[in-house]
């Protein structure tokens, strides 16, 4: 119900990517609760993140009152088309700090820059859903857990469909490099696994260093 700090990493002995630790600088993010999965948190910890958990209610400016350098938004259960003050939310914190988000926060971010969800039909559930990470052409195997989708032809131009899941082609990642957006429909801190996108943490943590330092 209100603002709590999260500190704790991957248990060193579960660690298995050794260059999460190699991020010099510690980032401020302030991460929205939609029914958040603490390996999130344990993930960007061990990024050098240092995370404040804020409810999904919290106020844009309350959150940007706390001078963080990016925003994550999380998981969640439900259709994030029943959900619209989030996305006012999202909307209003766009382009002024990056912004990173996971299955739900994927969808919100998704609304929030013009475009409209979808009911799925069976949903992606498991553990070993191919995905195209179109900017590496490799293939991640990811854990998913959702029944709605971001529908890409609704999207504005400039927004780029950067993960597509390769067993149905629905979109599983989203760009938009003009306010500093990146987001993935599944979910890269899966434990015990996969964990082939656990470097978009990484890519987050470059996204708000390039942001600093830009300002
Ligand atoms: N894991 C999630 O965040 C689920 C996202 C969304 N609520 C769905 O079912 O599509």
């Amino acid at each position: 119900k209100s603002p709590y700090e999260w500190v704790e990493k991957t248990n060193p002995e579960w660690e298995f990517n050794t260059t999460s630790s190699h991020h010099k600088e510690s980032y401020r993010v302030i991460a929205y609760d939609f029914g958040i999965k603490q390996n999130i948190l344990r993930r960007l910890t061990s990024y050098g993140c240092k995370n404040t958990v804020v409810p999904s209610t919290w106020p844009a400016a309350e959150a940007l009152k706390m001078n963080p350098d990016g925003i994550l938004f999380s998981n969640g259960p439900g259709d994030p088309s029943a959900v619209p003050y989030a996305v006012e939310t999202v909307k209003e914190l766009l382009g002024k700090v990056p912004v990173y988000g996971i299955c739900m926060g994927h969808q919100l971010l998704g609304q929030a820059l013009g475009g409209k969800t979808y009911k799925m039909k069976f949903g992606h559930h498991g553990g070993n859903h191919p995905v195209c990470n179109n900017r590496t052409g490799h293939v991640e195997i990811s854990a998913q857990n959702h029944n709605y989708a971001v529908d890409p032809a609704s999207l504005p131009s400039g927004v780029e469909v950067t993960h597509v899941n390769l067993n149905d082609g629905s979109c599983a990642g989203l760009s938009f490099p003009a306010m500093n957006v990146m987001s993935l429909q599944y979910h890269p801190e899966a434990s015990p696994g996969s964990h082939d996108s656990d470097n978009a943490f990484g890519e987050f943590v470059e996204l708000m260093k390039r942001f600093k330092q830009s300002t």
